[in-house]
């Protein structure tokens, strides 16, 4: 008898169970067996569908592999490679990452070009940052409309909403502003994954950490758009008054004021104040727009 931890039921959305089967079990329940190990399945035209992830064979001991006991800390034995082969799944595929251990990425046959087809368009980030007050929300809402009413799908991820609940638990501190921008990073990377056009709105004060989500996004799938308004204009525009508050030291490490904001050095789109007037929300929509059908993201 084998111990098998698999997908079951045997398909994408499984539940990884572990799984013991013998071989009386094997035959009534249509069980498979491959390279030695009886394993849960439905029948061999669906061996295809089942992913062994790690086996432990009977005798419970682990195994020697190049001088080293192989042994995974839920007492499991990853299995041989050439079992791995079968499945066309290498066992390298299993990864520690951070504090999750053993895990194991699962594809699907339908992907981002099916559903950028679905949708015609590509999933892409528009990431928009600058000074509180510089207009990343309001022109955020723009985009997403002048989108929708052309049949684009559109989702918003601005950091005053995520922060009253995805990120609820961070403050302002600097640690806690890039764990902010890791969060909405990822978020978005499964946004534009899922076909839509993902605009992220948030102040995103330090460099390395919209270099951070960029490097997660496939390459052209981040543009950053850098709303670069002066902080005289942010603070005559002041609409929540937190600068007033700042000013008076009653907000500590605001942005502008007493912590930093770092302008890109290098990004897809800057919209800039011409001279003492503000770029109109309608012109700062229609450049963005035209930056993304310019390059095909309203196309599939
Ligand atoms: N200390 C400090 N510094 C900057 N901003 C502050 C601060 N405290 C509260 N706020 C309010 O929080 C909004 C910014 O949230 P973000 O998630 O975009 O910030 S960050 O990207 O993590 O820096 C920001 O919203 P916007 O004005 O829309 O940018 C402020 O309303
Ligand atoms: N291009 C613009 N010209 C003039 N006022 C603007 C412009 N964009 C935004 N505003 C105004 O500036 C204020 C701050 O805009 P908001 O979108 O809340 O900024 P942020 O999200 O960057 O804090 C709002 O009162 C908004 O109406």
């Amino acid at each position: 008898m084998s111990v098998v931890q698999a997908l079951y039921p045997p398909c994408c959305c499984g539940i990884l169970q572990i799984v013991e089967c013998g071989h009386s079990a094997m035959e009534k329940l249509g069980f498979t067996n491959f390279c030695g190990i009886d394993a849960i399945g439905i029948s061999r035209k669906r061996k295809s569908l089942l992913k062994p992830i790690m086996a432990k064979e009977d005798d419970g001991a682990s195994r020697i592999e190049d001088g080293h006991q192989v042994k995974k800390p839920n007492g499991l034995t990853p299995l041989a490679n050439h079992s791995a082969a079968l499945f066309g799944k290498n066992l390298s595929e299993m990864s520690n990452i951070g504090n999750s251990m053993n895990i194991c990425w699962h594809e699907c046959p339908i992907q981002k070009l099916d559903r950028e087809h679905l949708l015609q368009q590509k999933g892409c980030v528009i990431w928009l940052t600058g000074l509180s007050g510089s207009g990343k929300s309001t022109l955020a809402c723009f985009l997403s409309r002048s989108l929708h009413s052309r049949g684009k799908l559109t989702y918003i991820l601005d950091g005053d909403n995520i922060r009253h609940g995805l990120n609820r638990d961070l403050s302002f501190r600097a640690e806690d502003r890039s764990e902010n921008i890791r969060r909405i990073g990822e978020v978005a990377k499964l946004l534009a994954d899922a076909g839509l056009i993902c605009i992220a709105s948030l102040i995103s004060p330090y460099r390395k950490d919209r270099d951070a989500c960029r490097a997660l996004l496939p390459e052209g799938n981040f543009i950053e758009v850098f709303i670069d308004v002066p902080l005289e204009v942010c603070e005559a525009r002041d609409p929540k008054g937190l600068y007033k508050l700042a000013r008076a030291g009653k907000i500590k490490g605001f942005t502008g004021i007493d912590d930093p904001y770092e302008p890109p050095y290098s990004c897809e789109i800057v919209l800039e104040q011409k001279g003492s007037e503000c770029t109109s929300l309608g012109d700062m929509t229609e450049i963005v727009i035209s930056y993304l059908d310019k390059n095909g993201y309203l196309r599939a």
